[in-house]
């Protein structure tokens, strides 16, 4: 409800616009956020949260991102006492304002405290509307909190027929986010490993996932389901682990900057079509080929031309010029150079090791383009094994032969190359079998070519393995699960559920708006709820670190990033959507659903999807510039401004 101001109110604004007036004489042009008016031994002082610093007579600026007062601005309410060492001093003093001011074209249009929003309306008219920033509501007592053990979860009828399938079928479980698939996935290979045991045969399992997070919540998962004996990897952990078993000629050290074409290019199917031309090809190959066997070191030489003939490699981005277009070839030529290069340390091997020593212990090539000299990257692995059983017909090399397992589960399986499957249906034992879980619709890897379930199970040699397509869905309340479907399919509606506890969608002015409203409502919610699980997740790594940097300063969030280093326990963690995948959390905040971010490609789609689909009982949608097309347009109603304008997402993508 609005309503006029009330005399302090009126007061307050007439205040702001004194600071404003002061601000634009002193250093015309410049914005801010909002201010802090502190009481110390000195006096009353107003500072004013800005994207710069600055320091003038009457006012300060500070930048809102680094700045120790703009933690006091975050963290304190009004009347409350606060101490910050600087520079060995001790800063002390009293909050008298805190709010954030919300200016357009230069005036001042409003004005946020902890309990009221101030607007200016038609006519220069001010009206106070009588409510908090957003709040997430916290989970109500009967709502399940932690994911339940596996172990514990009662499968349904479809779930549990798929699970006690004959033990030597394999496996496709198919599902939408949500559905049970790598609970299913799980079971099964517990239900194998039982079936294994009373038989008294031998059972070697692998798991593999896509991040390290899920490699964790899989490995605690198995254990509480009792078959804690099996391995579980990342694709490239494992891989790693069999090419420097088998190869051990080539180079040791991973790559650190290969780019995200050498990605693709490596991983693409039309690389795979050139493997026989390099087998079989001129008639220099043709003798390096021959050689192989005796020199396997040559493998090395056979990468080499694979990746440095540029012809060859035009031949590649003509079967595929929309995936490996000029950027790539070019990225990947001057990453092989680089790569093949021999480093600082080799090329000046002749000189007294003592004088090739740097003074922190690095190489002397770190941190220079030679980095990654004499380096190999761990998407050749896969390549390597293809092209050495094209080779030889085996995968046997004279330290030893592929792993084989009489399980393989892939989890995920959407993220997993065709020259990654073919070597994994290799690692299948000839009386082993194979469970595969995926959804085409969390793809996020942009360097994978998917082709369709048929082409997946017919890489990994396993085309005749049963489908389960699982129908209910377990993870998401179904007003997150409407959201998350139309996402992917503008053209799907909601039920008709209400969507008030569920769902909060918020825009905001700035960036320092939105981490301001993060660090209100989180704070709240985990007073409220201090067992809840909260993640909230980036598209991009950048993103997450430059955000995590600003709440942690007014909360205890921990970055999760690439490390999989997730607590599964109540706390408010700041990840990306590559590192949720297979992962689940009380709420999900999604704190970048701009148009930038998120724009209208299905790979954003997809990634959005991910991101929605994570939580077990709230979303925050959330975007500090013009909405992502991506937000269904039906939630356009649901939207809470904490903005200047009134703002409509349907009319910006129209206008877009
Ligand atoms: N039969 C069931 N009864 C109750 N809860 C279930 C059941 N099956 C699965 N769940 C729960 O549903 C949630 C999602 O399960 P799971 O992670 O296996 O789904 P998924 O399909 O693999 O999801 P994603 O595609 O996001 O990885 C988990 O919390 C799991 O414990």
């Amino acid at each position: 409800m609005t309503r006029p101001l009330a005399p302090p109110e009126s007061e307050l604004v007439a205040e702001e616009h004194h600071v404003l007036e002061g601000l634009a004489a002193a250093l015309p042009g410049a914005r801010y956020f909002g201010r802090l008016r502190v009481r110390t031994a000195a006096g009353e002082r107003d500072v004013l949260l800005a994207d710069r610093t600055w320091v003038g007579d009457e006012l300060a600026l500070i930048d809102w991102r680094t700045a120790p007062l703009a933690e006091v601005f975050f963290t304190c309410d009004l009347g409350d006492d606060y101490e910050l060492e600087r520079d060995d001093r001790q800063l002390r003093g009293v909050v008298v304002r805190r709010h954030l001011v919300h200016l357009h074209d230069g005036a001042l249009v409003g004005v946020d405290l902890a309990d009221r929003r101030l607007r200016r309306g038609a006519g220069d008219l001010w009206h106070a509307d009588d409510r908090p920033g957003p709040r997430v509501a916290p989970r109500s007592p009967t709502h399940r909190g932690r994911p339940l053990s596996p172990a514990k979860v009662e499968l349904d009828p479809n779930q549990r027929a798929a699970v006690e399938l004959a033990v030597e079928r394999s496996l496709l479980v198919l599902g939408e986010a949500g559905f049970g698939k790598t609970t299913v996935a799980l079971h099964r290979l517990a239900f194998l490993a039982r079936a294994a045991h009373e038989a008294r045969r031998p059972f070697r399992a692998l798991m593999l996932v896509p991040t390290p997070g899920l490699q964790r919540l899989a490995v605690r998962m198995l254990a509480e389901l009792g078959a804690s004996r099996v391995q579980v990897d990342t694709f490239e952990q494992w891989v790693t682990a069999q090419a420097r078993r088998l190869f051990p000629h080539l180079p040791r050290r991973l790559s650190a900057t290969a780019g995200p074409g050498v990605r693709t290019f490596k991983r693409h199917p039309a690389l795979r079509d050139l493997l026989p031309r390099i087998v079989a090809g001129t008639a220099a190959m043709r003798d390096v080929a021959a050689g192989y066997r005796e020199h396997p070191e040559s493998l090395r030489d056979l990468l080499l031309h694979l990746y440095g003939d540029r012809e060859l490699l035009a031949e590649a981005a003509a079967a595929a010029p929309d995936e490996l277009g000029p950027s790539v070839l070019s990225d990947v030529l001057a990453h092989t150079k680089i790569q093949f290069s021999a480093t600082t340390e080799r090329a000046m091997a002749h000189v007294d090791a003592d004088r090739l020593r740097t003074l922190d212990g690095r190489s002397i090539d770190a941190g220079t383009p030679l980095a990654d000299a004499d380096s190999i990257d761990v998407e050749d692995f896969a390549v390597v094994f293809a092209l050495h059983r094209r080779l030889t017909g085996g995968d046997r090399t004279p330290h030893g032969a592929l792993s084989h397992y009489q399980h393989l589960l892939l989890d995920e399986a959407q993220e997993l190359a065709p020259i990654e499957l073919e070597l994994l249906g290799r690692a299948v034992a000839p009386d082993g079998t194979l469970t595969v879980a995926g959804d085409e619709r969390q793809q996020v890897d942009a360097s994978t070519a998917f082709a369709g379930w048929p082409a997946v199970l017919a890489e990994l040699g396993r085309g005749d393995a049963t489908t389960a397509a699982l129908t209910v869905s377990y993870r998401c309340p179904p007003p997150i699960e409407d959201v998350a479907r139309a996402v992917l399919d503008p053209a799907q509606r909601p039920r008709g559920v209400a969507h008030r506890d569920h769902l909060l969608v918020t825009r905001h002015d700035s960036p320092c708006h939105l981490v301001a409203a993060l660090v209100d409502a989180l704070l709240a919610l985990t007073r409220d709820d201090p067992h809840v699980h909260v993640a909230v997740v980036c598209r991009h790594t950048e993103t997450a670190l430059s955000l995590h940097a600003t709440l942690a300063r007014a909360l205890p969030a921990r970055l999760v990033v690439e490390d999989g280093d997730f607590l599964f326990a109540p706390g408010v963690e700041v990840t990306t959507v590559q590192d949720v995948k297979g992962l689940e959390f009380d709420v999900v905040v999604v704190p970048d659903l701009d148009a930038a971010t998120y724009p209208d490609r299905p790979d954003a789609r997809r990634a959005l999807y991910v991101a929605a689909t994570r939580p077990l009982h709230r979303l925050w949608l959330a975007s500090a510039g013009p909405w992502s097309p991506l937000l269904p347009s039906w939630l356009g109603g649901h939207v809470r401004e904490d903005t200047h304008v009134s703002h409509d997402p349907s009319s910006e993508r129209r206008a877009s």
